[in-house]
């Protein structure tokens, strides 16, 4: 099909495309001057100044057609006028090559020149060549069309009412989108139940009509998952189960000659199972190349763990510290879609590989750009909302900044510190012999290392708990009430070090805590825990139980510092975040989340 050069962008070419127009089609002034003869000019010097009289030369400007007689142009900055009663007289004090400023004809393009192979993806600068080349419109493969179909009884369309139990169909706005950036016309069909005849005759349908049919969830082993079983049935199945994870109970299969990609539900099993997957063939299709990512080596900041027999594809973000770059594992959950969300790449972790060490070096395939990853303030350690805050506003003051923050508790944070693994850790690690906070451990951990400790803020922890505290729960010490579930923080984290400080205080011990075994990694996964009724109770920051809309039973204020490696102070890439510690309006903003105080904000306590 032929497409106007406008909607050409994205397409891949049908056809060779050769120039049928010269570019420039005529010789040119490349500036704006006079055109002048150059043998003319011959002699003319500083000391012997040749004048041309007006009829010797013609004013052009950039982009003229050099007139006939003349070969050169002389810039206007080079030329002096003399005002004669004949005429302007033009003075050189040069002589001019011939072509000086002067494009000739084809320059950019020659007639009959091979612009553009076959199979190739248009660009904006190749549709303006062609243009200037002389096409009007190209001859281009037919974009593949891809039909997105949706199964599950629990599955509603965005935007209509979801009851509980109920799932927006997020995976069919990604898929269809994820075709479109694939050069594709994407489909998305009506929602089909868990009911094999209605997703077969809907596959069937499909097939006739499309390139590609993506069938959404219904690939593992649950007593409604059909897919395999109708692509078995309406078609060939080739493939069921692969050794990927997330991805791994795909479909692969032909129905009426047509392919067929059976996506797990999950939704970042969807998304690599089209990366994977339907994105080569697709790219067949068009007969054009798979678009393969840059790649970069980073230092592993976690000990990784893999199964072995599966390629792992794990999710990092990834920034630089001590001039190498960084990558951090995200949560690797199938169904935690904000780990490709906030991913800067990602790294696999091939099947016969037990996984990495902490500090390994590995092969990262990068989702963002390098300059990007460089500018990225790397924290890791105990996790406060005003992080989320400050990362928020850092980027709305400069779109080229990052703050990427992750959650390993306070004393991972300084082990990273220690090993160079970030620039930053959040840490409030009370110390019970001393009641100081986070100090003797800097002292412990990092003996020896120079190291500042930046105050980020004061914050209120205390209980959360359901609205309108139905068991009326005071103290720490009502968390060993018969009947009181707990939910705690994991080991390492500042919070659960605090709680253990106030049981030993009141001559309590863990054991006497029901739930103290349960462990969730954030305040706000703790405050959701209770909101969701899963638990009574949970030791958190005010803000948190605010987010949940709970209930908060003061216990303590404590300060929330920032950990940093001294001669890092004043590295540029933290510069901003200094800046903006400083800022009344952001400070206002941290109040505003309720429980914090930040009086001592941006203060060095050491
Ligand atoms: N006993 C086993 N259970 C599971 C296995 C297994 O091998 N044995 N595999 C697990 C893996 S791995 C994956 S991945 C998932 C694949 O799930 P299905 O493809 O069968 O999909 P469902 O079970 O129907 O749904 C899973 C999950 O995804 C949500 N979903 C489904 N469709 C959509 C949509 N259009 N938009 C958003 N979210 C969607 C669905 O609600 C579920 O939460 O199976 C494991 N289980
Ligand atoms: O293999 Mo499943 O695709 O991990 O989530």
């Amino acid at each position: 099909m032929r497409v106007g050069l406008a909607d050409a962008v994205g397409r891949v070419t049908a056809e060779a495309v050769w120039a049928r127009r010269s570019s420039p089609a005529f010789d040119a002034a490349a500036m704006d001057g006079i055109a002048v003869s150059s043998a003319a000019t011959v002699g003319a010097s500083e000391t012997t100044p040749l004048r041309l009289p007006p009829d010797a030369y013609d004013v052009v400007d950039t982009g003229d057609p050099l007139p006939d007689a003349r070969d050169a142009v002389v810039m206007r900055e080079q030329v002096h006028y003399e005002r004669t009663p004949a005429g302007p007289v033009a003075e050189l004090r040069a002589a001019v090559p011939p072509y000086q400023h002067v494009r000739s004809v084809g320059e950019d393009v020659a007639a009959g020149e091979l612009l553009l192979p076959e199979g190739h993806r248009l660009r904006a600068v190749d549709v303006a060549a062609a243009a200037a080349a002389g096409a009007v419109d190209l001859l281009v493969r037919r974009a593949p069309v891809v039909a997105v179909l949706p199964t599950g009884d629990e599955i509603r369309p965005l935007g209509g009412a979801v009851e509980p139990g109920q799932i927006p169909d997020t995976n069919s706005l990604m898929l269809a989108a994820q075709a479109r950036e694939a050069g594709c016309e994407a489909v998305v069909l009506p929602i089909e139940p868990d009911d094999p005849a209605r997703i077969a005759a809907a596959v069937h349908a499909a097939a006739a009509e499309s390139d590609l049919v993506l069938v959404v969830a219904g690939s593992s082993a649950g007593r409604d998952d059909y897919t395999a079983q109708v692509v078995e049935q309406a078609g060939t199945l080739v493939v069921h189960g692969v050794a990927v994870r997330p991805g791994h109970p795909v479909v692969l299969g032909l129905v009426d000659a047509t392919p067929v990609v059976g996506c797990p539900g999950y939704p970042v099993s969807a998304a690599l199972t089209f990366d994977i997957f339907a994105a080569p063939l697709l790219a067949a299709l068009q007969g054009a190349a798979v678009q393969r990512r840059p790649v970069t080596r980073a230092r592993l900041s976690r000990k990784l763990a893999s199964v072995v027999g599966m390629d792992d594809w794990i999710r990092v973000r990834l920034g630089e510290v001590a001039g190498r770059v960084v990558a951090t594992p995200l949560s690797r959950g199938a169904g935690v879609l904000t780990s490709l969300v906030r991913a800067d790449g990602l790294l696999v972790v091939p099947a016969g590989t037990e996984g990495h060490q902490a500090g390994e070096d590995v092969e990262i395939d990068l989702l963002r750009g390098l300059d990007e990853i460089r500018r990225t303030i790397v924290v890791i350690g105990s996790h406060d909302l005003v992080l989320d805050l400050a990362a928020s506003e850092l980027r709305r003051r400069d779109p080229r900044i990052s703050l990427a923050s992750s959650n390993v508790g306070s004393l991972g944070g300084l082990v990273a510190v220690r090993d160079e693994l970030c620039h930053l850790a959040g840490s409030h690690l009370l110390d019970p012999a001393s009641g100081e906070y986070t100090l003797p451990y800097v002292d412990r951990l990092l003996a020896g290392r120079d190291v500042a400790v930046v105050r980020l803020v004061h914050r209120e922890q205390g209980l959360i708990v359901r609205p309108g505290n139905p068991l009326g729960l005071q103290d720490v010490k009502d968390l060993t009430r018969r009947g009181v579930r707990y939910v705690n923080r994991q080991r390492g984290a500042g919070t659960r070090v605090l709680l253990d400080h106030e049981l030993t205080r009141r001559g309590l011990s863990p054991d006497d805590v029901e739930g103290y075994a349960r462990e969730e990694h954030t305040h706000l996964a703790v405050a959701g825990a209770v909101a969701a009724g899963r638990a009574d109770c949970g030791l958190g920051i005010l803000a948190a139980a605010r987010a949940y809309a709970l209930d908060f039973v003061p216990v303590t204020t404590e300060p929330y510092d920032l950990v940093v490696t001294a001669g890092l102070l004043d590295a540029p890439v933290l510069a901003p975040l200094w800046e903006l510690l400083g800022s009344a309006a952001f400070r206002a903003a941290v109040e505003g989340l309720g429980g914090y105080c930040t009086e001592e904000t941006g203060r060095r306590i050491r």
